[in-house]
């Protein structure tokens, strides 16, 4: 089932730059840093290949990580192997977030980490890479990107949208900032904003403003919403009516209820979920009920490097950890066409890919 769960087409909605480096890429650069004196690489190197992932370290992680990427050429060579990665297992669309950062030292503005990312996506060449919104591409006279890498509608093909996440230790102002990038980057296949971060830190009253600021500017909003108890949080994002949520472990009965009748798409997360503790076993995981109610949603990795998994990996748990056949796995990726940020023109060619793949599958 693995490999059967490897060949069908799937859509990424929940994917975190920096969770989703190679091992041995953050070995290679943590290395390079040991050399220069920066760190002592035998204690990071524990701590990369170590297998607790409990949520308080997990952040713990994200800070060495930070450390060791927030370059403007490690920035770009992460991002060209995390879609090259995805692309392998057959993702067709992939909505990949990151948060733009400020680095001083290295002469880093969240503008210029953002075309670090959009340079990385450039340097893609074993696939080709859609990122530019369609509009803009008709616009150069070019449905593909538009560096001359073009060679044939036969070659593998993934769509990748961006989502600027806003961190949860962030200002309003930051958070701002981080809204007007996305918006001044729209041409470049940013589709939306993300809120994540250490769910103990930070209120949503401070990221309101940028929030609704988004949301009146035509940005998509995904929000990561109880990853820890807290009933009142977790009602005020499903008021905003946002256009996905992640995680939704912690949800109180009227939690489900509000969530269920606003029909809100929930990104599912199981082995983050699990590592993290946030649920306890697959066999009490929401999955089973919001996918027997038939409410909206869809199988993600939230890291792959940080939590050593793969998106093929997720359908297959889910496969087994809920008994689905081969049939009811296509469906639950297909259906993700419903949920992606991007425009219609992109569902549309989507589902295509979809339909064509189903003829040739064995279910
Ligand atoms: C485990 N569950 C999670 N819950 C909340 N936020 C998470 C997360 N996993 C990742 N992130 C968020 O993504 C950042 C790393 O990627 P970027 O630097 O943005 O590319 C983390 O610092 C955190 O803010
Ligand atoms: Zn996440």
């Amino acid at each position: 089932m693995e490999e059967w769960c490897k060949t069908i087409p799937k859509i990424e909605l929940h994917a975190h730059l920096n969770g989703s480096i190679r091992d041995s890429t953050l070995l290679e650069l943590a290395r390079g840093l040991g050399e220069k004196g920066t760190i002592v690489f035998s204690d990071v190197e524990k701590v990369i290949l170590k297998n607790d992932r409990s949520l308080v370290e997990v952040f713990k992680l994200f800070d060495l990580i930070h450390l060791i990427t927030t370059d403007h050429e490690s920035v770009s060579r992460i991002t060209k192997e995390v879609v090259e990665d995805f692309a392998a297992e057959n993702v067709v669309y992939l909505e990949l977030r990151t948060t733009p950062k400020r680095n001083d030292s290295k002469a880093m503005s969240k503008e210029s980490y953002m075309q670090a990312v959009v340079e990385g996506l450039r340097a893609v060449n074993n696939v080709d890479v859609d990122f530019a919104c369609k509009l803009d591409a008709e616009a150069t006279g070019n449905s593909h990107y538009d560096n001359g890498r073009y060679s044939g509608a036969e070659r593998k093909k993934i769509y990748v949208r961006l989502l600027l996440s806003i961190d949860r230790r962030e200002s309003t102002e930051a958070a701002m900032e981080t809204v007007k990038l996305a918006l001044q980057m729209k041409h470049l296949g940013v589709v939306g904003i993300d809120l994540s971060g250490n769910p103990v830190i930070g209120e949503w009253k401070t990221f309101l403003p940028a929030l609704k600021f988004a949301k009146e500017q035509g940005l998509s909003i995904t929000l990561h919403s109880g990853e820890v108890p807290n009933a009142e949080e977790v009602h005020a994002m499903l008021d905003f009516l946002p256009g996905r949520i992640g995680h939704a472990c912690y949800f109180e009965e009227d939690h489900w209820r509000k969530l269920k009748s606003s029909k809100i798409p929930v990104e599912i997360c199981l082995t983050s979920n699990i590592r993290t503790e946030t649920i306890p076993s697959l066999d009490v995981h929401h999955f089973a009920d919001l996918y027997s109610s038939e409410h909206p949603i869809t199988l993600c990795t939230d890291d792959t490097g940080v939590f050593s998994t793969s998106l093929s990996h997720e359908y297959n748990l889910a496969a087994s950890a809920f008994g689905l056949a081969k049939k009811e796995m296509y469906r639950l990726a297909r259906n993700a066409v419903n949920f992606i940020f991007a425009g219609s023109q992109v569902k549309e060619e989507l589902e295509e890919m979809f339909a064509l793949a189903s003829k040739e599958l064995e279910m």
